[in-house]
């Protein structure tokens, strides 16, 4: 048991899937995993470990935001020793070759995050995802027929963001804004665990276009089904 979550060693996999919402973390073990049995319930930041093609595999929400997901990833690292972890969340672009509804795996996270600044001082830290599940995720989209596309996405402490840097961004080629991926890639690394993050676009920040629930549902499926088939062959591992 730790702080924040309420399980006993053993009840999580060592391959978890992390939404920022609790309840899409209750919509992904009902409707793909088997025999699925949940381990937590504290804060309702519900967490669910399953089957999936008959490999152990885990799912919980982590909250919107740094302080947020860093609580629940540092406990399920150092006390529960998770070592895959796939983010798969939402996500706002700021190109214009980015479409609502597109699918993007975030190779990398720029942030402006205190959290990492108070950790690496005056250095510029890089934070990046696992490589090889990266090219798993990669694989099994191209796989399905999904287009993807990979590269920096934005690590934002701030939803509702008055000083506007996203032009600068897009300029260096930021895909688009969240607010979870860098603190996960780098207390991840801490723990010499692999990250990463797949992410559903669910609005265009620079044309105001936003897709329908019913929308977002169907394309967070195919991603879904993205991060499950590329997680299979590192669970138990
Ligand atoms: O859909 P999730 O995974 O929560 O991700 C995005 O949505 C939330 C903001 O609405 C932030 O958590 C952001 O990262
Ligand atoms: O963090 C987020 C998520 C979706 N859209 C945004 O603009 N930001």
């Amino acid at each position: 048991m730790s702080i924040h979550i309420n399980a006993q060693k053993g009840d999580i996999a060592d391959t978890i899937l992390l939404p920022g919402d609790p309840l899409r973390a209750k919509y992904i073990a009902e409707n793909f995993l088997e025999d699925v049995t949940c381990f937590n319930e504290v804060r309702n930041m519900f967490g669910y470990t399953g089957t999936y093609k008959g490999k152990r595999i885990s799912v919980m929400g982590t909250g919107m935001g740094v302080p947020s997901i860093s609580i629940y990833v540092h406990e399920l690292m150092e006390e529960y020793g998770v070592k895959n972890l796939i983010r798969v969340g939402t996500c706002g672009a700021i190109q214009k070759d980015v479409e609502v509804r597109d699918v993007i795996i975030a190779q990398s996270a720029s942030t402006d995050s205190f959290q990492n600044r108070k950790l690496f001082g005056n250095f510029e830290y890089a934070p990046t995802s696992d490589f090889e599940l990266l090219l798993a995720s990669y694989n099994e989209a191209k796989k399905k027929g999904l287009e993807v596309k990979v590269g920096n996405v934005f690590t934002a402490d701030s939803f509702y963001d008055e000083k506007g840097d996203v032009e600068m961004m897009a300029k260096y080629g930021v895909l688009a804004l969240e607010m979870e991926s860098a603190a996960l890639f780098t207390i991840s690394k801490k723990f010499d665990a692999r990250a990463l993050a797949i992410l559903t676009v669910s609005d265009h920040v620079l044309t105001g276009e936003a897709t329908s629930s019913e929308e977002r549902q169907t394309t967070f499926n195919e991603m879904i089904e993205v991060a499950l088939d590329a997680a299979v062959p590192f669970a138990g591992e």
